[in-house]
């Protein structure tokens, strides 16, 4: 029989030993973890211990923390007559997950205690953790995601090797990697049109190169590029895909003008043969074919075929309004191109409304931005919105090592993702444009009625 007098003390010897093998468990369990880890994950879990070691003391004084006046019952039923209940600190609940570049800590919101007061305190985080950076999103409601990194994978270059293989979506662009290593889709379907700004040698010819090398092996895809920085196809950053491209055009306004006006052409006829050709007035419905490809029109350094030309004598004269009319038509492309399968890259340094009409920039749902010199010009590129994420402004891209990274804004994803493209060498991007150069073919010759190219004729 149990002595009812010894009977306490048994009980917390048992719970003494079960906190102790919980304890003893937690330890072998880390332990065994950190020793199984390779040495980019050791330094993870050691930053993560860091982290949930000094949490509830570094939260307040990075100003993470607020004062509860209100006393709980417990509290009050434990006062002492006479006193006052003691005022609660309150720091907010962090959980953890770790992985080989870093850590990712989930905050639980509290009153006063937001998006806006983490973005604030992440340098001084970032300091006291010694981590490079930190960036911080929104989570699910009432949680906050702070990514610690030990170091910027984005300051990591990395390449895209195209293969030739025909694409199995064309609707969607495998743009890069964002800072969790994850991979980002940017949509291309059911898009009228994609902007790509950023300070010259930053990556947008590199990045759109890319793309015309993913779409190139598909007979889907016919492309059309304007580069306002060539004089001729042979010259300039498309040399290596020009034998990929039905049209191309340099710097000359009025051969630029020629090409708007055949591609506002094609729409229209497009637009009168869409609903027997593909039995619906929706060309994504159906999506590209051989016979009714996405034609994609790459305006490079945008800018030169829109900038307004000052002055009264005729040349300039001349000038200005083909400049003015080539807005007009782009204008028409975007705004209606895309339910026939036409889609427009606008490319430009800065997309101020100088360069890029806000006419055509403001209905491109797609943008993106490499690194920009001030914060107007982010505004340009992203829009507003981009003020209230400063930690991923392309402003704070202004370093050699972020070269190939953009921000954009991602379908889904609250605010903005810092993205690293990859690189793709010329001489990838030429031999892609060589292996299909045989697809190429005008998309105009493909309306009915016009005669047709002979593959598509014998398919
Ligand atoms: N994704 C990338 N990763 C690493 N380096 C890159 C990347 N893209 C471009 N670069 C480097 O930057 C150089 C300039 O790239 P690119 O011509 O694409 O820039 P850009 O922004 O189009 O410049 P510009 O406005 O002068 O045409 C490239 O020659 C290459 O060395």
């Amino acid at each position: 029989m149990t002595d009812i007098t010894t009977a306490p003390t048994h009980i917390a010897a048992a719970l003494a030993a079960l906190a102790a093998a919980v304890l003893l468990g937690l330890l072998v369990h880390t332990s065994v973890r950190y020793l199984r880890a390779d040495d980019e994950l050791r330094a993870s879990l050691r930053l993560e211990w860091r982290i949930r070691r000094t949490w509830k003391r570094q939260a307040p004084m990075h100003g993470l923390s607020v004062k509860d006046h209100t006393p709980t019952t417990a509290a009050q039923l434990a006062t002492k007559d006479g006193r006052k209940p003691e005022v609660r600190e309150l720091v907010p609940k962090i959980h953890t997950r770790v992985d080989r570049t870093g850590v990712t800590v989930r905050m639980r919101t509290l009153a006063g205690i937001g998006l806006a007061e983490l973005q604030k305190a992440a340098p001084y985080l970032a300091d006291t953790w010694r981590c490079p950076r930190i960036s911080v999103l929104p989570d699910q409601p009432g949680w906050l995601s702070l990514r610690a990194v030990r170091y910027d994978p984005l300051a990591t270059t990395t390449a895209y090797r195209p293969d030739g293989t025909v694409p199995k979506d064309l609707g969607t662009w495998p743009v890069g990697t964002d800072e969790f290593a994850t991979a980002v889709k940017l949509p291309l379907k059911q898009v009228p049109g994609v902007t790509v700004a950023g300070l010259p040698g930053y990556g947008k010819t590199s990045l759109i190169n890319g793309l015309i090398c993913r779409l190139a092996p598909s007979n889907a895809v016919q492309f059309a590029v304007a580069d306002g920085k060539a004089s001729a196809a042979s010259e300039g950053d498309y040399a290596d895909t020009a034998s990929r491209l039905f049209a191309f055009v340099g710097d000359d306004l009025a051969e630029a003008n020629r090409l708007f006006h055949k591609l506002v052409k094609l729409h229209r006829g497009r637009y009168a043969h869409i609903r027997k050709a593909l039995g619906t007035t929706d060309f994504w419905k159906v999506g590209p074919t051989p016979a009714w490809p996405l034609v994609v029109l790459v305006i490079d350094e945008a800018h030169t075929y829109f900038r307004d030309h000052k002055g009264s004598d005729p040349a300039t004269k001349k000038l200005a309004a083909l400049a003015h009319e080539n807005a007009r038509l782009v204008e028409h492309l975007v705004k209606k191109g895309r339910s026939v399968g036409i889609l427009v890259i606008l490319a430009t340094q800065k997309a101020t409304g100088d360069a890029l009409p806000t006419f055509i920039r403001d209905i491109c749902p797609v943008n993106l931005s490499f690194a920009q010199n001030t914060a107007d010009a982010a505004v340009a590129a992203l829009g507003d919105d981009i003020r209230n994420w400063p930690d991923v402004s392309p402003v704070s891209l202004r370093d050699p090592a972020y070269v190939g990274v953009a921000s954009m804004a991602l379908p889904g994803r609250v605010g903005f993702t810092r993205v690293r493209t990859p690189y793709v060498e010329p001489d990838d991007a030429a031999r892609i444009a060589e292996q299909s150069a045989h697809l190429t073919c005008d998309p105009a010759t493909l309306l009915p009625g016009s005669g047709g190219p002979e593959f598509v004729k014998a398919a």
